[in-house]
């Protein structure tokens, strides 16, 4: 599927969502659309509420005032099979062990569709394989997880996402712990996933990345959004200097490659 030829619908749909945590506002009437088979991403300095937003669209979270629906029905409506179908989550590693292979964690992708007891078929496992290929992991697949370094796990992370194929990704700072290479593997995957058709949404703290990768924006600060739209149209120098309390620009230059100035302020 052609993303171009995807309507520009919403995904999911926010509506004045609030988030508390005791008397302290995290996030606060939040209104936005994420359109589906679109790239989303959530950009704004630290503790502006990316993470806690994306725990909202995840479902791992219910907020404490509005409303998330996905594809029009209240998220929180959703019985909990039917998210886990619908819904890839990737978040931060914890630096916990794991008595897993990462064969068998990236295999776990096939849960929602297996359950419990489900035995994993020879296409299946060809899944797993070229999940693992893709994101150049076989090499160490039979590491333990325990085993593996920051950028391996946050690729095996994703090489589970795609066996479990969901048609919307949630991506709580993807690059992270990845070097250049891998990086820009990606994004190109990515790319490829939304011109299939797929939905994703991902914090990134990279404006030039971000600019460059999503198709759509929403700019947080201190728990409100402060903009949201095309890059292009959402991340001028007044939001985003707004947004970060600092002076911040963003620009293609000539040959459409992102450009960042960051200011200093006496
Ligand atoms: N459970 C919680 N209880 C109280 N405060 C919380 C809780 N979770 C997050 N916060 C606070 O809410 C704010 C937003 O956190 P969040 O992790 O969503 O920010 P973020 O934009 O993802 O930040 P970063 O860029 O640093 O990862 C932060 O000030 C954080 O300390």
């Amino acid at each position: 599927m052609n993303a171009a030829a995807i309507p520009a619908m919403p995904a999911f749909l926010l509506r004045q969502l609030g988030l508390q945590a005791g008397t302290r506002a995290l996030l606060e009437g939040i209104d936005a659309q994420l359109p589906l088979g679109r790239f989303t991403a959530i950009v704004g300095p630290n503790g502006a509420g990316k993470s806690s937003l994306l725990k909202l669209l995840a479902g791992l979270q219910a907020p404490s005032q509005g409303q998330v629906l996905l594809h029009g029905l209240p998220l929180a409506a959703m019985p909990l099979a039917e998210r886990a179908r619908q819904l890839g989550w990737l978040g931060q590693f914890a630096a916990a062990d794991l008595p897993l292979s990462l064969h068998d964690y990236v295999l776990l992708g096939l849960r929602p569709t297996l359950g419990s007891f489900g035995q994993a078929s020879a296409p299946d496992l060809a899944r797993v394989a070229s999940a693992l290929q893709q994101f150049d992991l076989l090499g160490a697949q039979q590491r333990r997880w325990g085993q593996l370094s920051g950028g391996e796990r946050q690729r095996a992370g994703l090489a589970r996402l795609l066996v479990q194929d969901a048609p919307l990704w949630l991506l709580d700072e993807p690059t992270n712990h990845l070097d250049l290479k891998h990086q820009a593997l990606l994004f190109r995957r990515l790319r490829a996933e939304v011109a299939q058709g797929r939905t994703i949404v991902a914090v990134l703290h990279d404006l030039p990345q971000a600019a460059r990768w999503a198709d759509h924006v929403l700019l947080l600060g201190e728990g409100r959004l402060l903009a949201q739209g095309a890059p292009a149209d959402c991340l001028s120098a007044a939001e985003l200097s707004r947004a970060y309390q600092w002076p911040v620009r963003l620009w293609p230059d000539a040959a459409g490659h992102w450009q960042l100035a960051v200011g200093e302020v006496a």
